[in-house]
């Protein structure tokens, strides 16, 4: 089965046993760039049903390397348990490491911030914007899920606005702010103070 759109195609899926879960895993390919992208999809549900999803940028350092420097690994172990445990959901997985700009750049970014800038002037310094992440291949991912209403997990609200924009609707929004660490304190107050992220304030008093 192939289900080609203007720039995305959906490609194939197979089982994924998970420590959290049995999740059926689904291939999609951005066809302009070959960039490839995958949906883990959990439990079952009806054509009217809202499903929680999780959209979660590439983030090799956080997701698969046990970096605390961000809160990406935390939040994505903490939306596959929550999936399971609502019975249903889905987790996108988008490959736009470093909010688009790529894994050697955001080491680059990194180093700039080690040497005293913020996440945001650190891209702005490489002459990027602060985020570059397209939303765009969600909409395929959900219609070949057969999703149409979702119950959306993030702290960005600029997710929420590119889903709602694509006409997907979002019917609620839930934080997911796991993964506060002395190490990624003061990215997260950056996030929340210059990326407009909706994180509970109260996390940030000096301790
Ligand atoms: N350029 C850059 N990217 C970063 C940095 N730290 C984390 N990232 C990337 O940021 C992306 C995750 O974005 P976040 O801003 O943490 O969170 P979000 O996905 O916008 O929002 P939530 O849904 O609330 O998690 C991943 O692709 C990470 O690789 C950084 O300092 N610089
Ligand atoms: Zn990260």
């Amino acid at each position: 089965m192939s289900h080609a759109t203007n720039q995305f195609e959906y490609v194939s899926s197979a089982m994924l046993p998970t420590r959290f879960g049995q999740f059926t895993i689904h291939g999609f390919v951005e066809t302009s760039s070959q960039q490839e992208h995958v949906a883990l999809s959990y439990g079952e549900w009806q054509a009217d049903d809202v499903v929680p999803i999780r959209i979660h940028s590439e983030c090799l350092t956080g997701d698969a390397l046990f970096s605390t420097r961000c809160d990406c690994g935390f939040q994505l172990e903490k939306a596959l348990q929550n999936i399971v445990e609502q019975g249903k959901g889905v987790l996108l997985y988008l490959r736009q490491e470093g909010r688009g700009i790529g894994l050697l750049n955001k080491i680059r970014a990194y180093k700039l911030q080690d040497s005293g800038m913020d996440t945001v002037e650190a891209n702005e310094h490489l002459g990027f914007d602060a985020d570059l992440r397209d939303y765009g291949i969600c909409k395929l991912m959900l219609e070949t899920l057969k999703i149409d209403k979702v119950a959306l997990m993030t702290n960005n609200p600029k997710k929420r606005k590119a889903l709602e924009n694509m006409g997907i609707n979002v019917v609620s929004r839930t934080p997911i702010d796991h993964g506060l660490t002395l190490d990624n304190r003061n990215y997260l107050r950056t996030k929340t103070e210059k990326m407009g992220h909706q994180f509970d304030p109260h996390l940030f008093k000096d301790k």
